[in-house]
């Protein structure tokens, strides 16, 4: 690898036309942060932002927070639903299809309940990939538990799913990003082969919100969930988002049926009655401190043309897997992400049999990306974020590393 970042790659930073984003984060100097498929970095504006909610809303204005500015939407009653408007644009989503609040593990489990609770009648199978994110499958058993074990959770490898989209079927559960490989899933394809089959689909979006455009109205899908504190950068324990296509609101079943899911919760009814659109599944008083944090950091997508934002990341990682190319001739080094654009999300991930000791010693060089089990080296790239120097400094930093460590 050359000693000074080359020319061609500077050149692409000089015309990134997301280049002036870099500016609304902060990131730490002497390190290269491949890291935000995590937790993404801290945008400016959310320090002065959550200062404000605490000192001002909540320290002078109290409990009058909860509807100071009730009558322009600016309350925090209605701080979910500012919230949904900002993330449904990144989803391909309408305002009212959208819900905040919760985990992504909560969210999972209450579209997952919604999606059985609209599936066809005899269906009895929950279709999942094996190897999708721990927590979609567990949930998935906790609620088949918790219907007494009457369901089958039909676990097959993603590129089989089709495969199996069989009419015993209920909901099909799916990530479209894989966490350890970067896999990207045709999820217009694969909810059109689901639906064709009378299958409901729930679509995890932790990889893919933020990272480049979701079209999910497009897509025809049924239910999705997403996290807020990795592309949205919404900070530590970030709210995540549901999405229910406005065609299930009727019928789809609101599993935690809490008060602020109610149509009037101060109404204080016996019974619940549910709120218009996805708001009902909100289920508990709104996360006001980092609902605050994940509005302010949504805000930095709003002038964001999400086309370009997938063409500077799909950049981005072309240019890692060209840079790893000749370490992965030299060093045990197994590419697992995808080359083809349409197969990939925004990281890049390789096998090495030592990743987990690879990892410590980059991270401790100032090359943070992520070790997972059970060989996984995981880098990933922002596009909000990141230039190609940096990319070049991170391939630099794991060439360093890995020649260290071949002398040691
Ligand atoms: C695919 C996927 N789903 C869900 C989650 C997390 O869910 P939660 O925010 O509930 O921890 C993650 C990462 O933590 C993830 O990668
Ligand atoms: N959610 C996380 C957490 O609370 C602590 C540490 C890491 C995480 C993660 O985001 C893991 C992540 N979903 C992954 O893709 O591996």
């Amino acid at each position: 690898m050359t000693l000074t970042i080359p020319d061609h790659l500077l050149a692409l930073d000089a015309r990134d036309p997301l280049a002036h984003k870099r500016g609304a984060f902060h990131l730490p100097r002497g390190v290269v942060y491949l890291d935000g498929n995590s937790l993404g970095a801290l945008p400016r504006g959310v320090p002065e932002r959550l200062a404000h909610a605490a000192q001002t809303e909540w320290g002078e204005q109290l409990i009058r927070s909860w509807t100071a500015g009730a009558d322009a939407g600016q309350d925090w009653m209605a701080l979910p639903d500012r919230v949904a408007a900002k993330i449904a644009r990144l989803i391909g989503a309408a305002a009212h299809e959208v819900a905040v609040g919760d985990s992504t593990s909560v969210n999972t489990f209450k579209v997952l309940a919604a999606a059985l609770g609209v599936a066809g009648p005899g269906r009895r199978v929950i279709l999942t990939d094996a190897d999708n994110f721990p927590t979609d499958l567990y949930v998935a058993q906790g609620l088949n538990a918790l219907l007494g074990g009457t369901l089958e959770l039909r676990r097959v490898p993603a590129d089989d799913i089709e495969a199996h989209l069989t009419e015993d079927v209920a909901a099909l559960l799916l990530t479209q990003v894989d966490y350890r490989t970067g896999r990207k899933l045709d999820l217009e394809t694969i909810t059109a082969q689901a639906r064709a089959q009378g299958i409901v689909t729930v679509w995890d979006l932790a990889h893919s919100a933020g990272a480049f455009p979701v079209d999910l109205s497009g897509a025809g899908a049924d239910f999705a969930v997403g996290c807020g504190y990795k592309f949205l950068n919404g900070g530590p324990g970030a709210p995540a988002f549901l999405y229910a296509a406005e065609r299930h609101h009727g019928a789809a079943p609101v599993a935690i049926s809490g008060w602020m899911g109610h149509a009037d919760p101060f109404e204080m009814a016996r019974d619940f009655t549910p709120a218009p659109g996805a708001r009902r599944f909100v289920a508990g008083t709104p996360m006001v401190l980092s609902l605050s944090a994940l509005d302010e950091a949504l805000d930095v997508f709003a002038d964001v043309d999400l086309n370009a934002l997938r063409a500077k990341s799909l950049s981005l990682t072309d240019t890692f897997i060209d840079l790893m190319e000749p370490l992965a001739a030299r060093f045990p080094l197994t590419l697992v992400t995808p080359r083809e654009h349409a197969r990939r999300g925004s990281q890049v991930s390789y096998r090495h049999p030592q990743a987990r000791e690879v990892m410590a010693d980059l991270i401790r060089a100032g090359i943070i990306g992520d070790y997972r089990t059970p060989d996984i080296l995981r880098f990933g790239f922002t596009p909000l974020y990141h230039s190609h120097a940096d990319v070049w400094q991170a391939a630099r930093g794991v060439q360093a590393v890995l020649e260290l460590e071949a002398r040691a």
